[in-house]
């Protein structure tokens, strides 16, 4: 049950609430413990690609998504393209009831804003060149700022024409269909989205899409979720090479297996001619392991003595994130996942400097960056450099806001190490950057830092988990907001 515990305020503003669209905001953290029972937030990349694919259905419930601002830019673009989502039932039972454009997307009558969100821009970009027309894609300026590149020149090998209106393979974008399907080859070591992308429009194509990937693919297990989505409404795809050569994906391979469908793989068919149905016309989506990583590390770092942080929805899903409990596992903390119930169990421990390959799992680095911060001896993230084309730099971002409380860090293009205990984490003010990602993992930092921290742009949460702070409150840290 979560607590509210009288003296869990910060010196400095107001008590925390869930951050205010559209309104700056800093949060204050001062070292404190935490403990209780705290649920996940549904997760993001789960969510994003029911409501996409719901889109590309007849029509579908959503159950549990995350109703957050990236979410919320899919659901955007889905109604540009011709679908109608529902929010009305989100507050009572949690649903979304979405009316599918059911296959060819119709053309935009207006410019589809992805807001800061990737995944949005990723995979609707595919949806606009199966329109017969054109669409204008863009976003905020750290969005304007990815590569779209490899995607535009795909899309251009299937016929469509896409480009970046500054010719820097970045948006806005415009692209003009309608395409049929064909070969395309593309990297898959700058972003799997790309993969997702062209996976979900090409399973209603007439020809369907063959994707060669000419390097090796990073954050795998992303494709991975796709595949599990795809699975549950109905749409098959192939891999080609990799463990699972030939095989159709499903749900099924991705979940129990345990290990990743979709690593080594050397591409991807999907053939054409297919439809979105999901079984009994509902989707439900699970738990977040990327957000669970903050309030584990939370609980690791900053546990009250004697007691736990029990994260409840954790059941296991294809995502890759759920890393972060054998992470903490080997750093040291005594962690404990029972996946029948869907809990991960976690108390304040010793740990100690480990090696982290986030080639798979790019959006652990802040959270393992910070943990490494805490830990004793040196935190090796290694394989990184793909976290660099995120909302910002993450591994310049996390060297240097680190750096201000007083971390050793040290920066190669593809490693970061962190060198624990060399000094203690001082309080500080730090930038969150525009990062939803930073803000959360500097809050964790902020937990066990001597003196108050503040964190600039903490309204950034809204990305992704909206709730964090009220949750790191609920389990008794020292927090409070100030516009
Ligand atoms: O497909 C997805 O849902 C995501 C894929 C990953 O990006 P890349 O594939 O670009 O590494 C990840 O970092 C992002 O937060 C979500
Ligand atoms: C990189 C992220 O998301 P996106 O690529 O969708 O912006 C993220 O959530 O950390």
């Amino acid at each position: 049950m979560a607590r509210r515990r009288p003296g869990n305020l910060a010196a400095a503003g107001t008590p925390f609430l869930r951050p205010v669209e559209n309104s700056d905001m800093d949060a204050h953290v001062s070292r404190s413990s935490v403990s209780g029972r705290v649920r996940a937030p549904p997760s993001k990349s789960y969510t994003h690609r029911a409501i996409l694919a719901a889109g590309y259905s007849a029509g579908a419930l959503v159950r549990n998504p995350l109703w957050s601002a990236d979410t919320k830019a899919t659901a955007r673009a889905v109604e540009r393209y011709g679908g109608g989502v529902d929010r009305a039932s989100l507050k009572e039972d949690g649903t979304l009831e979405i009316t599918g454009f059911d296959g060819r997307p119709d053309v935009p009558a207006e410019v589809i804003d992805c807001a800061n969100s990737g995944t949005t821009m990723r995979l609707t970009t595919a949806t606009a060149a199966l329109a017969d027309g054109g669409t204008v894609l863009t976003g905020d300026a750290s969005l304007r700022s990815r590569p779209q590149g490899p995607l535009l020149d795909a899309l251009g090998q299937l016929g469509a024409r896409a480009e970046s209106t500054r010719r820097n393979g970045q948006a806005p974008l415009v692209v003009f269909g309608p395409v049929d399907g064909g070969e395309v080859s593309i990297p898959g070591d700058v972003s799997s989205q790309y993969v997702t992308a062209l996976l979900m429009a090409g399973a209603v194509t007439t020809d369907g899409i063959d994707i060669e990937l000419t390097t090796e693919l990073k954050s795998a297990p992303y494709v991975d979720i796709t595949l599990d989505v795809l699975d549950s409404f109905g749409v098959a795809v192939d891999v080609i090479g990799g463990a699972d050569d030939g095989d159709v994906a499903s749900a099924g391979d991705v979940v129990s297996a345990g290990d990743v469908v979709s690593a080594g793989a050397d591409g991807f068919c999907v053939p054409g001619g297919q439809s979105y149905e999901p079984a009994e016309g509902e989707y439900s989506v699970p738990g977040d392991f990327s957000s669970m990583s903050y309030l584990l590390a939370a609980g690791a770092v900053a546990g009250d003595p004697g007691e736990d942080v029990l994260v409840a929805g954790a059941h296991p899903s294809a995502q890759g994130d759920a890393a972060i409990v054998d992470i903490l596992d080997r750093m040291g903390a005594t962690i404990e996942w029972d996946r029948e119930n869907g809990q991960v169990r976690v108390a304040q421990s010793a740990l100690s400097g480990v090696d982290v390959d986030v080639g798979d799992t790019p959006d652990l680095l802040p959270t393992i960056a910070t943990l490494g911060a805490v830990a004793d001896g040196d935190t090796r993230i290694v394989n990184c450099e793909h976290v660099r084309y995120k909302e910002t730099d993450r591994v310049t971002a996390m060297a240097e806001e680190l750096g201000r409380m007083g971390a050793e860090v040290t920066e190669e293009r593809d490693v970061l190490t962190v060198h624990g205990e060399e000094t203690d984490l001082t309080g500080a003010t730090v930038d969150g950057r525009g990062d939803h990602r930073l803000v959360m993992a500097l809050a964790v930092a902020g937990l066990v830092a001597d003196g108050s921290t503040t964190i600039r742009g903490a309204e950034h949460v809204d990305v992704s988990f909206p709730g964090f702070f009220d949750a790191l409150y609920d389990l008794g840290a020292s927090v409070s907001r100030s516009e």
